[in-house]
């Protein structure tokens, strides 16, 4: 039945009774009780229509087991039925009969059956001839909502045997009202320039309005949950003290973002296996010139205590514009900077930006993804201050276990990778990689001899993954991202805390 007819078809039963109770108007219109109860409520909502007064009444209900008794018999009168004229005996009865236990002591005490303990084992026999289970016809009236015809000491003994209950049944005794009718004028929910016009509105039956009715959500933007950890980690960097190094060039040379970093140009990232090169532009030639010849020289010759790689280093490799592989091409821009001042001073950078693979994609892989990096340039810090720092950082991620793997970077000695303890994943998971920048890149940019800097790096979308429990990245970024994940990510609903 559709829901939309039920409070007319209400309205008609109660036009044909004067006033009915709902529990009637459920069993005569053959719906849910819940169904008329809302339907009354609508009718409710115009007035004058009806006059509706609660009503509590008692009602019985058979259990499970008592409807079960009433397909199947009493146990007691079933026990009685096994036993023959001729007398069984009590222990064989007692096997064979369903519940038999309390069907026996039942079909005794009503005095059914009677034992014979005179013989060499007891004896059952039937004491009178019975023609009705007396137990199924009471449940039968309760069924049938019959239950004032069985006595008040019957409908106690079945609840005793949890076959009967009796529930409280609240219901809505409906009456005409004053302004009763039988057809149901829908109520104008919208006032129209036409109704304006022919002054129709004066006569019109409008809706009120529900005050208390939920509002539409307003629609607002949403930040992804890269965006929001990204925040997070941002505010981490700046609690720590850190400045946010400008990142905004996607494209950079190999120089910046390879030979700088004491990276060779034979090495395999900086094959376009690994590497995306743009070819228009395809060169940058604004390299700084005294730092480029110091740089050639590092590499072909060695120098600061360094052998060097020994190869014909070429300018037009360093030239050549490639999509920065990682966000140290920034930082060793900035460390760049900071040796060309006449005065050192300690700095702590921090960037959160995209960097760009040429990889093979997969679930957990695309070709461009962001790194979170931090450096720490001072006079003599050591590996000890960045284990030091490291545990600050991801303390505050809410990472408290961290191991160290040692590592290769061509721009860091010692190298690590850092693992942490995820407590959610209960296992050691890989979050980041970090090292001691090496001389052979800091010296050739002119800082300090004393000066050593330490840096980490960090994928975003990996702990956001992880958070999210997300398993595979495109449904974290890229066209294939349902609006309703960053809707109702817990990141995007609260202050997050990793
Ligand atoms: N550049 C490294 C991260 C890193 C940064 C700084 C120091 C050491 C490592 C990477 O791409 O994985």
């Amino acid at each position: 039945m559709a829901a939309e007819n039920l409070p007319e078809l209400v309205l008609k039963q109660v036009d044909k009774y004067e006033s009915v109770d709902s529990n009637v108007l459920a069993a005569v219109l053959e719906t849910d009780h819940q169904n008329i109860i809302g339907a009354i409520k609508s009718l409710q909502c115009h007035e004058g229509l009806v006059e509706v007064e609660q009503r509590c009444s008692k009602k019985w209900l058979l259990t499970d087991e008592g409807k079960q008794l009433l397909r199947e018999g009493s146990y007691e009168y079933n026990i009685y039925k096994l036993v023959p004229h001729e007398g069984i005996s009590q222990a064989r009865l007692m096997k064979i009969a369903i519940n038999a236990k309390i069907g026996f002591s039942k079909a005794m005490s009503n005095k059914w059956i009677r034992v014979d303990k005179s013989g060499n084992m007891p004896m059952v026999f039937r004491n009178m001839e019975i023609l009705e289970d007396e137990t199924v016809k009471d449940l039968d009236l309760i069924q049938c909502s019959k239950s004032d015809l069985v006595r008040d000491r019957v409908l106690n003994e079945l609840k005793k045997r949890k076959l009967a209950t009796e529930v409280v049944m609240k219901s809505l005794f409906v009456k005409k009202g004053e302004k009763f009718t039988k057809k149901l004028e829908k109520p104008v929910t919208d006032l129209t320039t036409q109704m304006i016009q022919d002054y129709s509105w004066q006569t019109k039956n409008f809706k009120d309005y529900n005050y208390n009715a939920m509002g539409v959500f307003p629609a607002a933007g949403h930040l992804h949950p890269l965006m929001k950890v990204r925040s997070a980690y941002r505010q981490i960097f700046l609690e720590m003290g850190f400045t946010e190094m400008p990142t905004n060039n996607f494209v950079e040379s190999a120089f910046w973002n390879f030979d700088a970093l004491f990276q060779p140009q034979q090495h395999p990232a900086r094959d376009a296996h690994d590497t995306f090169f743009t070819s228009n532009p395809s060169i940058s030639t604004n390299l700084p010139p005294t730092y480029l010849e110091r740089v050639k020289a590092v590499h072909s010759k060695g120098g600061f205590g360094s052998k060097g790689y020994r190869y014909d280093w070429k300018v037009e490799e360093a030239q050549k514009n490639v999509l920065r592989t990682h966000t140290t091409a920034v930082s060793a821009r900035m460390l760049y900077m900071l040796a060309q001042q006449p005065v050192f001073k300690p700095v702590k950078y921090f960037s959160i930006d995209r960097v760009f693979r040429n990889e093979t994609l997969d679930a957990t892989h695309l070709a461009e993804f962001h790194q979170v990096e931090g450096v720490v340039a001072d006079r003599s810090v050591t590996l000890g201050d960045l284990v030091g720092i490291l545990y600050e950082f991801f303390h505050k991620l809410g990472m408290e276990k961290l191991r160290f793997k040692p590592a290769y970077n061509p721009y860091t000695e010692p190298s690590m990778e850092i693992f942490g303890y995820h407590e959610g994943l209960k296992k050691w998971v890989e979050i980041g990689n970090s090292g001691v920048f090496r001389p052979e890149m800091l010296r050739p940019m002119g800082l300090p001899e004393d000066v050593n800097v330490i840096a980490w790096g960090l994928s975003l979308e990996r702990p956001t993954m992880i958070k999210l429990q997300i398993d595979n990245i495109r449904n974290l970024v890229g066209h294939k991202v349902d609006l309703e994940m960053v809707y109702e990510s817990p990141i995007c609903a609260m202050d997050i805390n990793m």
